[in-house]
């Protein structure tokens, strides 16, 4: 039982490349059980960060910590992250079920178990009926969904969604918008990327904007409304003063604590 506060703390992250800095002393606390959606333009350095946060890639400096683990000094604290990438590598050559229970193995969860888990997420995805279909022959939507599965079969505290509503007609991404919310509701910390900001008002308790690797703020909807004193202000209307060319909107950040 782990009693930390928050589930993601990261600490003065940076990240090089060569000369380039791409995300600069970057401090977050995400709290255990919430959706932490993580908002910036292309190449404001969303995916970078979240690799750093899954052990792809390495930091320059700062920490990652996962349920108050370094991931860098411990791997074990990896296996409590769950991860759909941007663009999910499936086995496209099993079907669901079989793909589940690969995944399972990496894991080193015992093929019972790990039938069993299959089952139920298969269930939770609205997949069952397909279980025994090939993945090659899915739907972008349903293969979003079996990268999702995939990533829960371990039962992580933490899982991390990279644009996981690219491409998805409206029915699909409310399948996956509800099932993002049902998965907090059991209990798991989801931190996401998207570019769609109706997503974010729909389902983020918190809200974090990155723009060229700097943080520009976080907090609710309600408290960014407060900093940038836009009382009314829509998420689009905030995002957009705060990630002009102009930069305007300063570098203070708004803690929820
Ligand atoms: N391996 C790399 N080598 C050099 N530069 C890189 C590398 N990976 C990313 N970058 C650069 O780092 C910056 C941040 O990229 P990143 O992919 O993290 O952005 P992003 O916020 O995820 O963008 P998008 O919304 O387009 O996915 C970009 O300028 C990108 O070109």
């Amino acid at each position: 039982m782990n009693d930390q506060k928050y589930s993601i703390e990261l600490l003065n992250l940076k990240k090089r490349y060569g000369d380039f800095e791409a995300v600069h002393d970057l401090t977050l606390h995400v709290k255990k059980g919430s959706i932490f959606a993580f908002l910036g333009n292309n190449g404001a350095g969303k995916t970078t960060t979240i690799k750093m946060m899954t052990g792809q890639l390495r930091p320059t400096g700062g920490k990652v910590h996962i349920l108050g683990q370094d991931i860098w000094e411990d791997r074990k604290a990896r296996k409590q992250v769950g991860y759909v990438p941007d663009t999910p590598l499936l086995h496209e050559g099993l079907t669901a079920r079989e793909m589940l229970w690969f995944v399972g193995g990496l894991y080193g969860i015992p093929l019972e178990t790990a039938r069993q888990r299959a089952d139920q997420l298969l269930g939770q995805m609205g997949l069952s009926e397909r279980a025994d279909d090939l993945i090659r022959d899915f739907s972008l939507g349903m293969k979003r969904k079996m990268a999702i599965a995939a990533a829960l079969i371990h039962k992580p505290e933490v899982l991390l969604l990279d644009e996981v509503t690219n491409g998805l007609d409206p029915r699909a991404s409310r399948e996956v918008k509800e099932l993002i919310k049902e998965v907090a509701r059991e209990g798991c910390t989801v931190f996401l990327t998207t570019h769609i900001l109706d997503i974010v008002e729909e389902l983020a308790d918190t809200i974090a904007i990155l723009h060229k690797g700097q943080l520009k703020i976080q907090g609710t909807l309600e408290e960014l409304r407060s900093v940038v004193e836009m009382p009314n202000a829509t998420l689009e209307q905030i995002f957009l003063s705060l990630t002009g060319e102009e930069g305007q909107g300063g570098s203070q950040a708004c803690q929820t604590s």
